[in-house]
């Protein structure tokens, strides 16, 4: 079976990449990959071991007994660490709060890396959508199809808050911006690297956007199909 055909989406907290890949990978009958769970059940299993994540040393200890397992169908999401299911526990507060710290270790995002191509490369689909904030750079810079998907802070951030209801919305966006703030220092996923197209949702409703992902899609395959015929 040939490999897989990746569809690479990058960008900040709350401007859609999972639930846009999630309905974009359904409508292509692709598989979707969200490499942030990877990193957010890392920080998760750190901190049921008591670890404080600002420790790069303690981090890539844990690491080494990290037994990680995530669906690629969109349809049947789920994350499992060991023999829990982390699905929800992963978007607590606590574990937003302790991922950059996880993010930020070198070793960490080599070997998730290699997880990720891996799982794309095993999935059995004739596709995967794989999200997160360096997979139009570094995990699969040389996918056919790469998209930076943006939106305003301030959209982001109300889009998020109204997702949690364990906090109020200043708190969210607070924590998101802080996030993004870390983020950034590590991997730039606010500009767009030469050849990723940039979906700017701020001004678009979710369908409008996984639409918006679709044409990107359809005429990035175009131009891939062009290109390999001359
Ligand atoms: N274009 C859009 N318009 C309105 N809401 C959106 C749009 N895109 C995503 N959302 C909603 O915003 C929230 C955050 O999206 P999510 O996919 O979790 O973002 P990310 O994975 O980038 O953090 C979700 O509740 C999602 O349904
Ligand atoms: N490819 C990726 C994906 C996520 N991450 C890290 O994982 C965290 C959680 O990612 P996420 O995609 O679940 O975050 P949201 O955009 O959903 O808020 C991010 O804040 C980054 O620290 C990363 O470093 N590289």
């Amino acid at each position: 079976m040939t490999d897989p055909v990746i569809v690479a989406i990058d960008g900040p907290a709350g401007s859609g990449k999972s639930s846009v890949s999630k309905q974009a990978a359904r409508a292509l009958g692709f598989g979707y990959l969200d490499t942030g769970a990877a990193y957010r059940a890392l920080a998760w299993h750190a901190l049921e071991h008591g670890i404080d994540t600002s420790d790069a040393a303690s981090v890539l200890d844990v690491s080494g007994d990290f037994d990680f397992a995530i669906s690629l169908d969109p349809d049947a999401y789920t994350v499992r660490v060991g023999a829990a299911d982390v699905t929800e526990a992963i978007r607590e507060p606590r574990v937003a709060e302790a991922v950059s710290g996880v993010a930020r270790v070198p070793a960490v995002r080599e070997s998730v890396n290699a997880l990720f191509r891996a799982l794309v490369a095993g999935s059995g689909r004739r596709g995967v959508i794989v999200e997160g904030r360096d997979i139009t750079t570094v995990v699969a810079p040389d996918a056919p199809v790469r998209i930076l998907l943006t939106a305003a802070p301030e959209v982001r951030a109300a889009r998020r808050s109204a997702e949690v209801s364990t906090q109020d919305a200043a708190s969210v966006a607070a924590a998101m911006h802080k996030r993004d703030a870390s983020d950034s220092s590590v991997v730039d996923f606010l500009t767009a690297a030469p050849g990723v197209t940039v979906v700017d949702s701020t001004d678009l409703d979710f369908e409008q956007t996984v639409e918006a992902v679709l044409d990107v899609v359809r005429t990035g395959r175009r131009t891939q199909v062009g290109a390999d015929h001359g």
